[in-house]
């Protein structure tokens, strides 16, 4: 059954979702910067953050957002395409614009955002729930995630994901929009783990990057992403998430590509540090966001408040903090004491 979509944010991810949304539904992309939206327009590609992609010609594209929220109505489907850093903002105009109308706005909506808030420290779909708080037309929220590089997507490349949610309807109205033409979606009802493992494997890939970048070999690579899998889990685990979560295409699946993946911008980070070119130059010409940069230091914090070891993550802090070099990062991690090796799925009354 055709939907009506509204997704808000036209980088790289926005635009592949739409793309393969507007298949099958009406799609409404919206975008705060008017200049790359009558570009997207008139161009039919998205010449900044998807270049060489031919937009569907039934795409919409708008800047307003009380347009965007009209297209949706009560009924459809409102997905948040921006980083972190954008979704509060964001959100905080959602509501303001929905006071309008209240009775329209959308009871479902979805976040892309994968990592934490820094200095609250909230996950996506936390930032989202303080911002909806006490409104008597709070919607339902639900994350997707999982091992998806935006380029793929949008040349309807195979990719699963997992959609998770509190809340049946919401999962239902996402499979509906997104499951299907190369896509399959699995639902999940631990929105939490499926974030926490979201999150925190851009941190893991930016160590690989540096491993790889140091020419360190795949027995290293291998090493990180296990040892990483360890680290997320132990993490998770502490927050409240489940287990098995980790194990999932939002856990394993989303680590394995980026710690491998030459797609990923995370692990770019990586390389390009490695190679010793200054973080405030590899973000500058990076063009796209690398969550992980921002999320690395405040999944330290989080790993201190719960108590858990989480040494790889705390490698990258330190470089992406100017603390150590990556090479001393790297030495510091292999000098630390032999310990034993516990599943991240864990042993009973184990920590992993
Ligand atoms: N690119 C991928 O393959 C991919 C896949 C899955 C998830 N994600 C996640 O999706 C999120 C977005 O990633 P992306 O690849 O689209 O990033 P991007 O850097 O390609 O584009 C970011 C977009 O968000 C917009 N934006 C930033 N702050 C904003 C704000 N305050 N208000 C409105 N718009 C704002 C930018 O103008 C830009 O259009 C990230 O959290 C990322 O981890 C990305
Ligand atoms: O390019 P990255 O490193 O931001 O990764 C993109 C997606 O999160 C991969 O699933």
């Amino acid at each position: 059954m055709r939907m009506n979509i509204s997704i808000l944010g036209a980088g790289a991810w926005g635009t592949a979702l739409a793309c393969h949304a507007a298949r099958r539904h009406a799609v409404q992309l919206w975008g705060r910067d008017a200049a790359q939206i009558r570009t997207l327009r008139t161009r039919g590609e998205n010449t900044r953050y998807l270049p060489g992609v031919a937009l569907p010609e039934a795409l919409g594209f708008t800047t307003e957002l009380n347009a965007a929220l009209a297209h949706v109505g009560a009924g459809g489907l409102l997905v948040l395409a921006v980083p972190v850093a954008g979704l509060r903002p964001l959100a905080q105009a959602l509501r303001a614009q929905g006071q309008e109308a209240p009775q329209d706005f959308p009871r479902h909506v979805l976040v892309l955002a994968k990592g934490f808030e820094q200095g609250s420290r909230l996950l996506p779909h936390q930032v989202l729930e303080q911002v909806f708080e006490g409104w008597a037309r709070q919607p339902a929220l639900g994350v997707l995630s999982g091992p998806s590089f935006a380029l793929e997507v949008a040349r309807g490349l195979p990719v699963a994901l997992t959609a998770a949610s509190a809340d049946e309807g919401l999962i239902q109205a996402t499979v509906r929009a997104l499951h299907g033409g190369g896509m399959r979606i699995y639902a999940s009802a631990d929105l939490l783990g499926v974030e926490v493992g979201g999150a925190v494997k851009n941190v893991l890939a930016i160590a690989c990057g540096v491993s790889d970048g140091l020419e360190q070999g795949h027995n290293a690579r291998a090493a990180l992403i296990t040892r990483g899998l360890a680290e997320i889990s132990r993490l998770g685990l502490a927050m409240g998430a489940r287990t098995e979560t980790f194990m999932g295409l939002s856990g394993l699946g989303d680590l394995v590509l980026t710690c491998t993946g030459e797609l990923s911008r995370n692990r770019r980070v990586g390389l390009q540090l490695a190679a010793g070119k200054p973080l405030d130059r590899i973000v500058a010409e990076l063009g796209h966001v690398a969550e992980g940069v921002y999320t690395a230091q405040t999944v330290l914090e989080l790993a201190l408040a719960h108590q858990v070891d989480m040494p790889i993550t705390a490698a990258v802090a330190d470089v992406l903090g100017g603390r150590r070099s990556p090479a001393e990062a790297l030495r510091n991690l292999l000098a630390r004491e032999p310990q034993p090796e516990v599943s991240p799925l864990g042993e009973p009354g184990v920590q992993p």
